[in-house]
């Protein structure tokens, strides 16, 4: 019979992690289940599982810090690792928020096998491992039966591996196109308004969108491995971040901008792919005004998804943060529960 609460994992506790706490009490609500927090697992600061879901982790509302080790309850014990923190929690979804590495995907999506092996379930924001080592993840995630989800891989909480999947169930993908790094996208707006390449950045990472080595957004490594997640999930083929023809942003002057701006153009970073032949790209382009990615501004996306059934179909989003991306998370707990899976 299904638990009528759901313990959560959680690998990584940054900016997203944090994000996810205020949602999740809505899941009774929505789904009758409710959701607690079974463990935590970061590199330097909280490290913590309750062996018994009914002693959930609990931390300090302001700072969301442990109480006091004499204050915690007999169920709640130190961990020294991910595998430690499978073994001794009972709870039954991983929520995989750790840091991006575009070139291996690692160690996530390690930890993503380690807990299918446990038999956990597994939602994730990482591009890394859906850009690196998605078909053979999928694979051992179904062999284990469990379920695998990535919403907020790409576009945050934004429907584009749903809107395929569900909304245009049937349909197939023959290619894309889109903004879909909001670091460079916040940066080449900011420039456009007199502010340096520097404290554009400083702004991205302000707000918790940069990632944590920004120059992974400025060279063009994150919307590479949204591209790669992309086509691994939507074509046959497998690719890596490093199969995409990628452009930088980090030489983009003032005076590029404001030549563009006198022809009536904009600088954009636009990432696209084709299916047929899993190829992809994110070039730098001098957008006219008359192309809809040109008004899409700040931390905004967007991205036009064309079916063999429905032509182009877009979806925008308007000013996310990391509210939306662990929306994300939280829309990826809500399906496996209401797939039956939980
Ligand atoms: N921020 C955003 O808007 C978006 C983020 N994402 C993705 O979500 C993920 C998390 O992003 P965000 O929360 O912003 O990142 P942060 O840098 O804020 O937090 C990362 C967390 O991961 C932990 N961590 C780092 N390395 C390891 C490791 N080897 N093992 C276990 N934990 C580790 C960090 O621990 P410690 O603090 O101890 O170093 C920290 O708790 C990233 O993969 C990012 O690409 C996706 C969409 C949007
Ligand atoms: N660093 C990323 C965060 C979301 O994926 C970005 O800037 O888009």
């Amino acid at each position: 019979m299904a638990q009528t609460t759901v313990g959560l994992d959680l690998i990584g506790f940054g900016s997203v992690g944090k994000a996810l706490l205020p949602l999740l009490h809505r899941c009774v609500e929505a789904t009758g289940r409710k959701l607690v927090v079974t463990g935590i697992r970061t590199r330097s600061g909280l490290s913590v599982a309750t062996r018994d879901v009914e002693h959930p982790i609990e931390l300090s509302p302001g700072d969301l810090s442990l109480p006091e080790r004499s204050e915690w309850p007999e169920a709640w014990t130190t961990i020294e690792s991910v595998e430690e923190m499978l073994a001794v929690s009972p709870g039954a979804v991983v929520v995989e928020n750790s840091v991006l590495d575009f070139e291996t995907g690692e160690p996530a999506a390690s930890y993503i096998r380690a807990a299918f092996a446990a038999g956990k379930h597994v939602v994730t924001s990482n591009k890394g491992p859906v850009a690196t080592q998605y078909k053979e993840l999928a694979a051992a995630a179904k062999q284990a039966g469990v379920g695998f989800r990535f919403e907020s891989v790409v576009m945050d909480g934004a429907p584009v591996f749903s809107l395929v999947d569900e909304a245009l169930t049937g349909s197939k993908v023959v290619s894309f196109e889109g903004i879909l790094n909001s670091t460079s996208n916040i940066v080449l707006c900011a420039m456009a308004d007199g502010v340096s390449m520097a404290d554009a950045i400083a702004s991205a990472q302000a707000v918790g969108i940069a990632e944590a080595d920004p120059s992974t957004d400025m060279d063009g490594w994150d919307a590479a491995a949204k591209v790669a997640a992309l086509l691994n999930v939507w074509s046959p083929h497998s690719v890596r971040p490093t199969d995409i023809v990628r452009d930088s942003v980090a030489g983009v002057t003032a005076a590029d901008i404001a030549d563009a701006a006198a022809a009536g153009e904009v600088l954009k970073v636009v990432c696209s792919g084709d299916i047929a032949t899993g190829t992809g790209s994110v070039a730098l382009r001098r957008l006219p005004l008359s192309n809809p990615l040109a008004h899409v501004v700040g931390s905004s996306s967007a991205l036009t998804v064309v079916t063999d059934t429905m032509g182009p179909t877009t979806v925008f989003e308007t000013d996310p943060g990391v509210a939306q991306t662990a929306y994300g998370n939280y829309y990826d707990i809500l399906r496996l529960i209401k797939g039956g899976m939980l």
